[in-house]
C-alpha cells in the first residue's frame, strides 16, 4: 500500500510545534537556537516511525538529533514516541530530503544516518535513492568537513550500489559489516524495518563513510 499524507496527521503535527518543527528554514545555520544547546547535530534521513532516532537520543544526551520523514502519516508514530519520551535533544521534520539545503547550512550537521532506505531497484529511479550522487552532494553541503554517513540495509543490491556511489564520490570507507547481527559490533539500535527483515532471516549490511574534506 502506498503511504500518502493524511489530513488527520497534519492536524496532530500542528499541535506539537516543539517536536515537529513547522518552520525549519528559520533555523538554517542556527539549530542550536531550536535546541537551546550547542551540541553536535546528527540527522536521520527517512526516519519512518522513529524508533532508531528516539533510542539514539535517549542513549546520547550529549548529541542533538533530527529525524526527517516525508510522510506525515508515518512521522506521527515518531511524534507519539517523542511525546512519550519528552527528549530535549530530538526534533522531527516532516519534509522531503531533496530540500535539505533549505533547512541546513554548511557545518550544521556532523553525521547523517540512512537506515533501510527505499531501494528503488529500477535504473530509471536511481536518482531517488538516498545514496545517489546528488544526495551525497547535498549531505556534503550541510555537513562539517569530515562528516560521516552511517548506512544500513538488508538490500544487497542497494548496499553494493551505495558502496560504489560512495567510492565514486571520494568518500572514505571507515567501517563495513556484511552481517551486522553476527558481528561484534556493539550498541546497534534496531529500526522498525531492521526488526521486520531480520526476523525473516535477512542479513543486515552496515557501513560508515567519511567526507575527506
Ligand atoms: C523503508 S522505510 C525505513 C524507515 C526506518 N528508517 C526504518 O529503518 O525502520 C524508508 C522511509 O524513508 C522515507 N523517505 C524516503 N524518501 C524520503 C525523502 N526523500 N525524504 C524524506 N523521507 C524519505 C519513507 O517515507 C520511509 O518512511
Amino acid at each position: 500500500m502506498r503511504l500518502r499524507n493524511k489530513p488527520w496527521a497534519k492536524d496532530k503535527i500542528a499541535q506539537y510545534p516543539q517536536y515537529i518543527v513547522p518552520n525549519p528554514e528559520e533555523y538554517k545555520g542556527k539549530w542550536h537556537e531550536a535546541f537551546a544547546s550547542d551540541q553536535p547535530l546528527h540527522i536521520e534521513v527517512g526516519t519512518g516511525k522513529g524508533r532508531f532516532i528516539t533510542e539514539m537520543a535517549k542513549a546520547h544526551p550529549e548529541i542533538n538529533y533530527i529525524g526527517i520523514e516525508l510522510f506525515d502519516s508515518v512521522i506521527v508514530a515518531a511524534l507519539d514516541r517523542l511525546i512519550e519520551a519528552e527528549l530535549p535533544n530530538l526534533k522531527l521534520l516532516n519534509v522531503n530530503a531533496k530540500d535539505l539545503a533549505k533547512f541546513f547550512a554548511k557545518n550544521d550537521v556532523q553525521r547523517v544516518y540512512l537506515n533501510f532506505s527505499d531501494p528503488w531497484p529500477k535504473k530509471r529511479h536511481e536518482k531517488r535513492r538516498l545514496t545517489y550522487k546528488d544526495f551525497l552532494k547535498l549531505y556534503e553541503e550541510i555537513m562539517t568537513d569530515g562528516g560521516e554517513i552511517h548506512f544500513k540495509t538488508d538490500n544487497q543490491g542497494l548496499f553494493e550500489y551505495s558502496l560504489m556511489s560512495f567510492s565514486a564520490y571520494g568518500l572514505l570507507l571507515k567501517f563495513i559489516s556484511l552481517d551486522l547481527h553476527n558481528s561484534d559490533f556493539e550498541g546497534n539500535i534496531m529500526t522498525e524495518y531492521e526488526e521486520k527483515f531480520s526476523e525473516k532471516g535477512n542479513r543486515i549490511y552496515r557501513c560508515e563513510v567519511k567526507y575527506q574534506h
